[in-house]
């Protein structure tokens, strides 16, 4: 992995939606759609901010996210909420969003129904993920239940999960879909975070499931 350090998170989210745009742009350039996986949380919103208005054709730019949370996209905690207010929106609203969510009881339900719209886009031409301070990404979440199955070689598109302390059931791609992405970018703020992804790199991707989308990867992190 490469590590760059900003300033600040103003300067962080800048950075950063510059270099996306330009992976974007670049992938459009021989590709006649690309695919941006990009995290939920509370991080990348200044990102988002900022990309949004990047001159690039958006129509032809599919949208998904890493995870979401089961909840329907009115809830405050759904992570789609987040991507059509914050990414969404400005020129960027002309893209193509695939949700990760659909109104069902679980997951399991509609699980195939989601894989299948995913599928045929596949590979991901520009990733960017977060990180939890338990070196958690997208929802692998270590000591989830199917945190094996997310983390295997020929896990499934999508794996639903559970995990200690986590108040929604989530779903997510998997380690090896958001490993082989073209582009892979990582954002973290803060000295915790900082710590937890250098320890992450000596660590087995089950006990730190960052480990397992390490391998180059730009790590952005600000204070
Ligand atoms: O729950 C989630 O957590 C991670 C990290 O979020 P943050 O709030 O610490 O930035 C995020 O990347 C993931 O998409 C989200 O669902």
């Amino acid at each position: 992995m490469s590590f760059v350090e900003y300033a600040d998170s103003e300067m962080l989210a800048i950075a950063v939606a510059n270099e996306l745009a330009g992976e974007l742009k670049a992938a459009l350039d021989h590709q006649e759609r690309a695919v941006f996986v990009v995290p939920g949380g509370t991080t990348p919103g200044p990102i988002f901010d900022d990309l949004c208005d990047a001159e690039l054709d958006w129509s032809r730019v599919d949208v998904l996210l890493s995870d979401e949370r089961w909840l329907p996209e009115a809830h405050i905690r759904s992570n789609s909420r987040l991507i059509r207010e914050r990414l969404l929106t400005g020129r960027a609203a002309k893209a193509r969003y695939l949700p990760l969510y659909a109104r069902a009881e679980t997951p399991e339900a509609v699980l195939a129904e989601l894989e299948a719209n995913i599928a045929p886009n596949l590979p991901i031409s520009v990733c960017l993920l977060g990180m939890g301070a338990d070196m958690h990404t997208a929802s692998i979440f270590p000591g989830a239940d199917n945190l094996e199955e997310a983390l295997a070689p020929r896990a499934p598109i999508l794996v639903p999960m559970r995990a200690p302390n986590v108040p929604e059931v989530r779903v997510t791609l998997s380690a090896h879909v958001l490993d082989e992405a073209l582009c892979k970018h990582i954002v973290i703020t803060g000295d915790q975070k900082r710590a937890a992804i250098e320890r992450a790199r000596y660590m087995r991707p089950v006990d730190a499931p960052i480990a397992a989308v390490l391998s180059g990867a730009t790590v952005h992190w600000a204070p």
